[in-house]
């Protein structure tokens, strides 16, 4: 049995991605959500195909579980073109992308993902791939080493990263558009999530729908797993139909909260209020509270937490926000700094 951290982290698993490709939509229409970026995105494919040229090089940026990977295979569908898909990571040096490039056939699209972790020789063969459709293929070394231009077809790069910020403005700068995804609103996971339950053939109440979606942290990819680990629980109960108190008690017993946080949120909150009077607090005496290295709160927990407006960052630590209190249904004491003082600010470091 997964452990609740891994049911609410916004990664996938391995096991998890056979599933995951089942349950992909396979066209713009089929993606729920991101209504903006899927207009914008439908026009620049709709303008490349009138024109009878390859689409614009593209960049999704955006959280983990999102729907980038998603994305770029409806491209490639939408274009009627191949696809062939690779990561940063796995092109540290520049020949390992003039391999891929000189292999791409005339229209394909060529998926990066993680595109902020390649090399800098191989983003710098990029730059001119992107912009010229061409390469320079360094032939021997040193004094002796002579540069053998190579002309490629038309591509088309789809590159994900999740944080936009690390791309060098070079780089970013030859997509001809650029989509940010944005958390999904449990109206939109609702959508995913009945589309998922058609596909597994469960029968689910419209109430039970939305009480995965609320503990789905906006993100579909979560809204999936949370759905599987309600199949589970119904089948083990002999349910014909997953309603909503079946659907809370579920995930209750995984310990996915109403609001998605899990274990460790919740313990990293309680703390918090109940340890530590709201704060503010040291994040690593934060950690130390609640038995969990520095970085896994910081990089697991706060990030939701803050996102929620449950936790504040100030410059003196971490703060309870009043929803905090809520949430766990205390009551806020009168001395909480929150209650108190102004001090309040949204620091970023
Ligand atoms: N808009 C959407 N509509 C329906 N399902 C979606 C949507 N976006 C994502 N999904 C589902 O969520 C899962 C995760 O999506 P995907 O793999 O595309 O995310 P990602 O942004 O590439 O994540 P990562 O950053 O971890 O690579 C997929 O199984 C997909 O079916
Ligand atoms: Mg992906």
């Amino acid at each position: 049995m997964n452990d609740s951290t891994g049911l609410t982290s916004a990664g996938s698993e391995p096991e998890e991605r056979v599933i995951e490709a089942a349950l992909r939509p396979r066209n713009l229409d089929d993606f729920v959500g991101q209504s903006r970026v899927r207009q914008q995105l439908s026009l620049v494919l709709e303008a490349a195909k009138i024109r009878e040229r390859t689409a614009d090089h593209v960049l999704l940026s955006g959280p983990p579980g999102l729907g980038k990977t998603t994305l770029s295979m409806i491209i490639a569908a939408e274009m009627n073109a191949p696809l062939r898909i690779s990561s940063g990571p796995a092109i540290q040096h520049a020949g390992d992308l003039a391999a891929i490039l000189s292999s791409l056939s005339e229209g394909e699209v060529l998926f990066l993902d993680e595109i902020h972790r390649m090399s800098r020789p191989a983003e710098e063969m990029l730059y001119m791939a992107m912009e010229d459709f061409r390469v320079d293929i360094i032939v021997g070394k040193g004094a002796g080493a002579t540069a053998i231009p190579l002309e490629l077809p038309p591509f088309t790069l789809v590159g994900a990263t999740t944080r936009a910020g690390l791309l060098p403005g070079p780089l970013r700068d030859r997509f001809g558009f650029t989509g940010h995804l944005e958390f999904y609103a449990v109206k939109e996971l609702e959508l995913v999530l009945r589309r998922s339950a058609m596909m597994l053939d469960l029968s689910v109440t419209s109430a039970a729908f939305t009480e995965i979606a609320g503990r789905s942290r906006g993100t579909p990819r979560i809204a999936n797993r949370l759905l599987r680990r309600v199949r589970d629980w119904a089948l083990v109960h002999k349910l014909e139909e997953i309603d909503a108190k079946a659907a809370a008690a579920a995930l209750d017993m995984y310990e996915v909260d109403a609001r998605g946080l899990d274990r460790l949120d919740r313990g990293v909150l309680e703390a918090l209020c109940t340890k530590f009077g709201g704060g503010p607090v040291g994040l690593s005496t934060l950690a130390i509270a609640v038995g969990e290295e520095t970085e896994t709160v910081e990089t697991v927990a706060e990030p939701y937490l803050v996102r929620e407006g449950l936790m504040g960052r100030t410059p003196r630590g971490r703060i309870a926000m009043p929803g905090a209190w809520e949430h766990l249904g205390l009551a806020m004491p009168k001395d909480a700094i929150f209650a108190s003082a102004q001090t309040y600010e949204n620091d970023e470091d």
